[in-house]
C-alpha cells in the first residue's frame, strides 16, 4: 500500500516544480523555441494516446462542407442536454426553435456502445498582420474558421466511420426536415412561382375526421413511405407513392391532403393542369419540384382531358405537343424514376367513374381513398375537434339522422362551429340543419321517383 502521508507532500513539490519550471521558461526561453518545444511534447502524448480524432471543418474550399452542417444540426438535440452553452437560432422559414453548440463547448454521445466526445472549435483566422488562412477559401469570408473536433478511442475507427457518421447525416437530414415550414408552391408563368407560401393550414390526422381504420392504414403506409429508402434500393424501384382521393365535394380531401403535409412535414406542389399549355413545360415543372415533396393535382377529371387515351397518344405524336394524360403520366413514371426521391402524387376528383382507366390500372395509383359522407363515428370525432365533447344527450338523436341523410363533413363541420353560445346550441342548430336536409332529401326523392313512373309510363 502506497503511504499517504509520503506522497502528498511528494505530488506538491512536484506541482512547486512544474510552476517554477514553466515561470522559468517563460522568462528566459525565448517564445518560437518553447511553442516548438511544448508542440512536440503535445505530438509525442497523442502518439502514444489511445484516442483518435476526426476534425470536421465548416468549408472544403469554397464549399460548405456537408458533414459540417450534418453535425451542428445533429448536435443542436444533443447540446441542450449536456453543453453549458448553447445557441438558439429560429428563421421565418423554421417551424421551431433550433439549437446549436456554442464555441468550446463539448458534448458527449453515446453510439452503439461508442463513447464519443465532440468539441467545437473556432480559431481566428486573421493575425496582427492581416494574414488570413490560405487553405480555406470559404471561410476567407469569416474572420475564424470553424470546425467540429470528434474524439473516440482508437479502436472503434471502422465503427465510426461505417456506422456513426453516416448516421449522423442521416439523422441531420430527418431533423432539418422535421424543422422547415411546410410550403405551398404554385404555378405562375407556367413555372413554380418563385415565392412560396409557407403552408399554415392546421389540418392534422387528429383533427381529420374519417373511418379511424381507413386513417391507421394510409398513416402507416406513409411512414412505411418515408422509412423505406431500404427497401426502394433493395429492389431498385422508384421512391415514389401515388394516393387518389375520390368523394364528394365537402368530405375531406383538400384537407386530407393538408394533414398529410404536416404529418411529413412535406412541401406542397399544387399543380393546375390548366396553367401549363405543354408536355415539354410540363415535364421542367416536374423536374423543379424538390426530394420530399407532394405534387398535387386537384379534380383531375376536369382539368385534363381523360376520357381517350389513344388520342392523346396521337395528339402527342402528331407534334401536338399540348399536355395529355399519356404525357403526364409518362413523366411521373420515366423522370421520377431517375431523379427524385420521396415523392408523393396526389390526384382527386369527385367522380372517379369519369376517370381514364389507365389512372385506375391497378400499380398506377398505390392507394384510392374514399372520402365518404358522414357516419356517427365520423360526427363523433367532429364533436370531439369542435365542441370537445365525447357524449351528449343529443348524440342519439343526431345517430338516427346522420343515418337517414347524406351529410358531408363540411356541413356538419359548419353546423357545429356555427353557435358561440355552448355545445348543447351548437347540437340542436346542427339537428335542426340535419332535420331541414332529412326534409328536402326526401322531396327530391319523391320528385326522382314520379319522373320515373311517368318515364315507364310514357314508354
Ligand atoms: N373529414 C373532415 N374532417 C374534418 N373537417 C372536414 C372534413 N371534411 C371537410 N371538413 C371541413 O370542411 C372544409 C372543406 O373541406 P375540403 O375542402 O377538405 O373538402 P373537399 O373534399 O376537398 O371538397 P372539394 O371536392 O369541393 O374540393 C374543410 O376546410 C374542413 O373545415
Ligand atoms: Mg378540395
Amino acid at each position: 500500500m502506497y503511504d499517504s502521508k509520503a506522497i502528498l507532500p511528494a505530488m506538491a513539490s512536484l506541482a512547486a516544480s512544474a510552476m517554477l519550471i514553466r515561470s522559468i521558461s517563460n522568462d528566459f526561453i525565448p517564445n518560437e523555441i518553447r511553442n516548438f518545444f511544448f508542440s512536440k511534447l503535445h505530438n509525442l502524448s497523442y502518439h502514444f494516446s489511445s484516442l483518435f480524432t476526426i476534425v470536421i471543418e465548416e468549408f472544403q474550399g469554397i464549399a460548405k462542407n456537408e458533414m459540417f452542417e450534418a453535425a451542428e444540426v445533429y448536435l443542436g438535440t444533443k447540446a441542450t442536454l449536456s453543453a453549458q452553452r448553447v445557441r438558439a437560432t429560429k428563421s421565418e422559414d423554421d417551424k421551431k426553435l433550433a439549437f446549436s453548440v456554442d464555441r468550446d463547448e463539448e458534448v458527449t454521445d453515446v453510439h452503439e456502445n461508442v463513447q464519443l466526445k465532440w468539441k467545437f472549435v473556432c480559431v481566428q483566422l486573421e493575425d496582427s498582420s492581416g494574414f488570413r488562412h490560405p487553405n480555406n477559401y470559404g471561410a476567407a469570408l469569416r474572420s475564424e474558421l470553424r470546425s467540429y473536433e470528434l474524439t473516440f478511442h482508437k479502436k472503434h475507427k471502422e465503427k465510426v466511420f461505417d456506422s456513426y457518421l453516416p448516421y449522423v447525416l442521416e439523422k441531420a437530414k430527418h431533423i432539418k426536415q422535421q424543422h422547415k415550414a411546410v410550403k405551398l408552391h404554385t404555378v405562375e408563368y407556367e413555372y413554380w412561382s418563385r415565392c412560396a407560401v409557407n403552408l399554415s393550414h392546421p389540418m392534422t390526422f387528429s383533427t381529420l375526421a374519417m373511418d379511424a381504420g381507413r386513417k391507421k392504414e394510409l398513416m402507416d403506409d406513409l411512414d412505411k413511405f418515408v422509412n423505406g429508402k431500404q427497401f426502394y434500393r433493395r429492389t431498385g424501384k422508384a421512391w415514389k407513392r401515388g394516393y387518389l382521393l375520390y368523394g364528394p365535394p365537402g368530405t375531406g380531401k383538400s384537407s386530407l391532403i393538408a394533414a398529410m403535409a404536416n404529418h411529413l412535414n412535406y412541401d406542397i406542389y399544387d399543380l393546375d393542369l390548366t396553367a401549363v399549355s405543354t408536355n415539354r413545360d410540363l415535364k421542367s415543372l416536374l423536374l423543379g419540384m424538390s426530394n420530399r415533396s407532394i405534387l398535387v393535382i386537384e379534380d383531375i377529371d376536369c382539368t385534363i382531358k381523360l376520357q381517350n387515351r389513344e388520342v392523346d397518344d396521337e395528339l402527342a405524336n402528331n407534334g401536338d405537343n399540348k399536355v395529355t394524360l399519356s404525357g403526364l403520366l409518362n413523366v411521373i413514371d420515366g423522370l421520377w424514376s431517375c431523379c427524385g426521391e420521396e415523392r408523393i402524387i396526389i390526384f382527386t376528383t369527385n367522380h372517379k367513374e369519369k376517370l381514364d382507366p389507365a389512372l385506375l390500372r391497378p400499380g398506377r395509383m398505390d392507394m384510392h381513398i374514399h372520402m365518404s359522407y358522414c357516419n356517427f363515428s365520423t360526427f363523433e370525432q367532429l364533436a370531439m375537434s369542435y365542441l370537445g365533447i365525447s357524449q351528449h344527450k343529443i348524440f342519439q338523436q343526431i345517430e338516427g339522422l346522420i343515418g337517414e341523410v347524406q351529410v358531408t363533413p363540411a356541413e356538419i363541420a359548419g353546423g357545429l362551429s356555427k353557435s358561440a353560445v355552448d355545445a348543447e346550441h351548437s347540437l340542436q342548430n346542427l339537428v335542426k340543419f340535419l332535420d331541414n336536409k332529412k326534409m328536402k332529401q326526401q322531396d327530391e326523392a319523391k320528385n326522382d321517383q314520379y319522373v320515373k313512373d311517368h318515364e315507364q309510363e310514357e314508354k
